[in-house]
């Protein structure tokens, strides 16, 4: 069972206690599933948990990198949020990856109209989701496209595959070990996380390097963050830019792909809500060209929708887990230094006395706008997402282009399983499969 089913289990079976503690081998594990005790811990103890937990794939492949998340008890991981806020994630350098987003959605677009040109055809939602998110990734970091169409034979493309697909599989996977230490002795999983994290650390400075020798400056972060290291050379060293890279890829493309992945799967069990959605995208934009990011401010439904998506179906269900660096006190519980905080948005997001109908998807119900605040996808305080903005423009393009280019229905009668994948990453159990079909503006527009 998903880790945040059980702890909602676990909690009612205490009468609905909206914080619990369990003792996992070394480690007093806090689980909070209140708003109020949530707000307290991330006001009033805001400094003392905005450390992480030291994980064993986090301390060798996150550590070796010093990125964000790393460095327990410092404060390393202010630097380099300060970075991200105002060279990364602001709006001015968003707005210059816009023609990346769009570039990728039409790949995205191309590839569903492949077979879907002259009736319905079959199609596979997760593989094209993350390649988008994975590609426009990699395309605002490095210049590079590592997936899909164009990139299959190339071998440089493959190890990068390879690569990337062996970091999330273990990154993702439960790791005893770190409740456990004896059992680092007895299995090889430390040994094989090292090796890994060579790996990646050569990859990324071969990214950082290629830029570095390159004659014209380009418009890539890693060109960006070069030109910032030239004049502080101590506070942009290559470690640092490594580490910056490395967080934009792993927490930048799984988180949107499978927000992407759930919506849809809403969308083809809720045909009442794509029509509306349709509606809306034809009234608002018409039939003579795609819609544009800039559009999605007037289409409050669209946006809705993946509201209702990320309330549901918060990809980071327990949020990223937080460690208290001081002894400290939780909704009167004294919690000692180094316990671990996890914060279930999952159970919050659907708690009756906030959400009216908290099991049904009704997107509607944001056009009370005061609900947004209750809304903890992206979790909250120092530590809380620092590309919340770069997803949300990437899943209300791609979701409205989607419903404005194809008709959707499911692949049969029956509703499409929401089951959860019990991973880290919240989604969906089995890859969603989709039927779809070209509208004519794909024959109008994007294909001429
Ligand atoms: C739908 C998409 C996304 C969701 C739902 C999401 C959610 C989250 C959550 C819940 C956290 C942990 C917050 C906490 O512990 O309090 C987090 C952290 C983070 N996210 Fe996202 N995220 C998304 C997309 C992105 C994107 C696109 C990027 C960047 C390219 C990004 C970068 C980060 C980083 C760097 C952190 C770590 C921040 C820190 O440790 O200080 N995320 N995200």
């Amino acid at each position: 069972m998903p880790l945040h089913r059980t702890f909602l289990s676990f909690s009612q079976s205490l009468g609905d206690a909206p914080i619990f503690c369990l003792r996992l081998g070394n480690r007093l594990m806090v689980v909070v599933s209140s708003y109020s005790i949530a707000e307290e811990c991330f006001t009033k103890n805001d400094i003392v948990l905005a450390n992480r937990p030291e994980f064993i794939v986090r301390k060798h492949i996150e550590y070796n990198s010093t990125t964000m998340t790393s460095a327990p008890y410092g404060d390393h991981w202010r630097n380099l949020r300060r970075i991200c806020t105002l060279e990364i994630f602001s709006s001015h350098r968003l707005n210059g990856f816009l023609s990346v987003r769009k570039d990728e959605i039409r790949h995205l677009l191309l590839r569903l109209s492949k077979n879907s040109r002259h009736g319905f055809a079959k199609v596979e939602m997760r593989s094209l989701f993350f390649e988008l998110t994975i590609n426009n990734i990699f395309r605002m970091v490095a210049g590079k496209r590592f997936y899909g169409e164009g990139t299959e034979q190339d071998e440089v493309a493959q190890q990068v595959r390879q690569l990337i697909d062996e970091i999330m599989s273990s990154a993702g996977a439960g790791n005893a070990a770190d409740y456990i230490p004896i059992l680092r002795w007895i299995t090889n999983f430390e040994k094989h996380i090292k090796k890994l994290a060579s790996r990646l650390d050569k990859f990324l400075q071969s990214l950082v390097d290629e830029k570095r020798a390159g004659k014209e400056k380009g418009t890539t972060m890693i060109d960006h963050l070069l030109s910032l290291q030239a004049t502080q050379p101590d506070y942009y060293t290559d470690v640092t830019l490594k580490g910056i890279i490395l967080v934009m890829i792993f927490a930048g493309s799984e988180t949107i792909a499978w927000t992407l992945e759930w919506a849809m799967l809403n969308l083809l069990n809720h045909p009442e809500v794509l029509k509306k959605a349709k509606t809306e995208i034809d009234t608002k934009i018409g039939f003579d060209r795609l819609i544009d990011e800039s559009d999605t401010i007037n289409l409050p439904y669209l946006q809705w929708i993946v509201l209702e998506t990320l309330r549901l179906y918060p990809v980071a269900p327990t949020l990223d887990p937080h460690m208290t660096s001081e002894d400290c006190m939780l909704a009167g519980y004294d919690v000692p230094r180094g316990s671990m905080l996890l914060v279930n948005i999952w159970a919050m997001h659907r708690d009756p006395s906030i959400w009216e109908d908290p099991e049904m998807f009704k997107p509607e119900r944001f056009e009370n706008e005061k609900l947004n605040q209750k809304l903890l996808a992206f979790g909250i305080g120092r530590r809380a997402c620092p590309g919340v903005g770069l997803a949300h423009r990437v899943v209300s393009l791609a979701l409205g282009s989607m419903v404005q280019c194809f008709e959707w229905q499911r692949i049969g009668e029956e509703y499409v399983d929401s089951r959860e994948e019990p991973m880290s990453l919240m989604r969906t159990a089995t890859p969603l499969l989709a039927m779809c079909k070209a509208r004519p503006i794909v024959h109008n527009i994007l294909v001429d």
